[in-house]
């Protein structure tokens, strides 16, 4: 899909395209169409980074506690949403044994119980073996930094989400650096 296809689009189709690159938050893309024109990519992003970043920090905090635990209850009720369910997938979570699992969810209640948000990773960009490691590790940061950094994690998951729709064409708008 390339910019101009991006730049045509109407509120209603805009949204349902882009609308779950925040995971379950349309209504940062329903703020986002009306700064169209973008020039390309990276532009796209940073509005929906930008918007994100000027949130007060309930706003922060309600992105994140809009993600699905980790191999949490949603992937074992099947009620995760595609974008999620994949991404789980290409980490090997969805094939976790009973023990894994387990700890997995453990681990999660004890960082919701310390911050008062679930553990968010751009599962992609990890595995099977690393999530768990991550995630002690993390659980023992300061709040604040933490959630630099669970935000910091939304807007990969938002990066990678958005190249899959827009694959390479948008790539070719971008402007040429030297
Ligand atoms: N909890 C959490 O990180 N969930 C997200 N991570 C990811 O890669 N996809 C998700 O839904």
């Amino acid at each position: 899909m390339d910019m101009e296809k991006v730049n045509s689009m109407g509120f209603s189709e805009f949204v349902d395209v882009f609308g779950n690159v925040i995971e379950k938050c349309p209504l940062v893309a329903a703020a986002v169409w009306s700064q169209r024109p973008f020039s390309g990519s990276e532009d796209l992003e940073k509005h929906f980074f930008d918007f994100i970043d000027a949130l007060p920090r309930s706003g922060q905090e309600g992105i994140l506690r809009c993600h699905p635990d980790l191999a949490g209850r949603d992937l074992q009720q099947g009620t995760l949403t595609a974008e999620s369910l994949r991404e789980q997938s290409q980490a090997g979570l969805t094939s976790l044994d009973a023990d894994d699992r387990l700890r997995l969810q453990k681990l999660n209640a004890q960082y919701r119980e310390r911050f008062g948000f679930p553990f968010v990773l751009a599962a992609r960009l990890s595995d099977r073996a690393e999530v768990p490691q991550e995630l002690a590790r993390r659980l023992r940061c300061q709040p604040e930094s933490e959630l630099r950094t669970a935000l910091g994690e939304v807007k990969k998951i938002c990066h990678l989400r958005m190249a899959d729709l827009l694959g390479a064409d948008a790539a070719r708008v971008e402007p040429l650096r030297g």
